[in-house]
């Protein structure tokens, strides 16, 4: 399957705002825990390692393992792939696992996650609405016609001043 989605609207968000925002979700994270904390936090690469990294520090969890699925090519969309497993000794059925992900679009990415291991509680910064009930925590919602675009992704460059362009 392949699929170009028309995003008519662009959400840029800065490293600042990522670290805000990946902080916001720990913070709400802290009272979805089991009382007995996180055993693990598995990031879903490669987007979901830096909000990852930034939650497994609030929480203090220190052991943190990943999930490769591929499902975008710059814009368009294809069919997940996982292609890399985390370590299922210790994930388990995914009780008391936390997955990090940047964000939920259409949610093909975690309904493939989420078979591999469905007790798990699945977290994102950002959720579009389609993707949305397949996350249970999240912070911010963006529309579904807007492409969120990654600090990674972006470098700062030089524009025209309005005065001088015709
Ligand atoms: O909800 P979905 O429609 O499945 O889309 C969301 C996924 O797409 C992006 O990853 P991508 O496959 O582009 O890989 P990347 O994280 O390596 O950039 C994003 O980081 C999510 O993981
Ligand atoms: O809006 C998006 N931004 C970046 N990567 C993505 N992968 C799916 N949707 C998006
Ligand atoms: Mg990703």
């Amino acid at each position: 399957m392949t699929d170009r989605l028309p995003h008519e609207k662009g959400f840029h968000v800065s490293w600042d705002q990522l670290h805000r925002d990946a902080r916001a979700l720990a913070w709400r994270l802290q009272s979805d825990a089991p009382e007995d904390g996180y055993k693990a936090v598995v990031a879903i690469t490669r987007g979901g390692m830096a909000p990852a990294m930034i939650v497994a520090r609030e929480l203090d969890i220190r052991t943190v393992d990943t999930i490769s699925v591929k499902s975008y090519n710059h814009q368009t969309q294809s069919a997940p792939q996982v292609i890399k497993s985390p370590d299922m000794d210790i994930i388990g059925d995914g009780t008391g696992i936390l997955v990090v992900d940047d964000l939920v679009d259409t949610g093909k990415t975690l309904e493939a996650v989420r078979a591999l291991m469905p007790k798990a509680q699945i977290a994102t910064v950002y959720a579009k609405p389609m993707g949305r009930p397949q996350v249970n925590t999240f912070v911010t919602e963006v529309s579904q016609d807007t492409w969120i675009f990654f600090p990674w992704d972006m470098a700062l460059q030089y524009v025209e001043p309005y005065r001088g362009k015709d």
